[in-house]
């Protein structure tokens, strides 16, 4: 088994040779079982709001955008499960802060959750008013997912001057990484629940 800093150094190859990094098993079968836990009991609780791409006005044209419903973490949150996610990418920032100097000094996470059929179009995370997001992080939940599940990330990447796309199921303790400026991604329609933690690492 890898230690941490094994996957925290196997992320980092990826990103500075692809501009991204997969990671299996980031997060233990038991992490993933208590996350998963704590995300129904806040999707329950009914604070989900459905995501939006900026401005309050775009709610409506968003959905044919993206049609993930998300809850914002609370930095501070006493929560055992979330603190385990929060404090194991707090790890992550310190790794990246300590040996490629990137300066992070703050993180903006959500829970998201796409329903049956729905999917993110192709973007980019620092569109509009994102200001400072450096490094994209996403956490998977989901047990037992099928290829013919669907909801695959598509990552965009250039290979001399030929687009290629990768594609990356969302298998429960994976974390992908990218940089957040320079990446098109996209998430495919899911034909299952689709659950996740994303995460922008913030220079500002
Ligand atoms: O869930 C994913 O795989 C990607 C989500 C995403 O691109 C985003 O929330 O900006
Ligand atoms: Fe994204």
């Amino acid at each position: 088994m890898q230690s941490q800093e094994e996957k925290f150094e196997s992320l980092i190859e990826g990103i500075v040779a692809n501009g991204y990094g997969v990671c299996d098993d980031f997060l233990s079968s038991e992490e993933v079982t208590m996350l998963n836990a704590r995300f129904t009991e806040r999707f329950d609780d009914g604070n989900f709001k459905e995501a939006g791409i900026g401005k309050q006005s775009e709610v409506h044209q968003a959905k044919e955008i993206r049609g993930d419903k998300i809850l914002w973490l609370e930095n501070g949150t006493t929560n055992i499960a979330e603190r385990i996610l929060l404090d194991k990418n707090q790890a992550f920032i310190n790794y990246l802060n300590q040996t490629c100097y990137l300066g992070i000094v703050d993180a903006e996470i959500h829970f998201a959750k796409y329903d049956i059929g729905k999917f993110y179009r192709r973007h980019r995370d620092t569109f509009q008013a994102q200001k400072g997001r450096i490094l994209s992080v996403i956490y998977y939940l989901n047990n037992h997912w099928q290829t013919e599940n669907g909801g695959n990330l598509l990552i965009y990447t250039q290979e001399n001057n030929i687009e290629k796309t990768i594609s990356i199921a969302p298998l429960a303790g994976r974390l992908v990484c990218f940089q957040s400026e320079k990446l098109d991604h996209e998430v495919s329609e899911t034909f299952r629940e689709r659950l996740s933690i994303t995460g922008w690492l913030l220079n500002v």
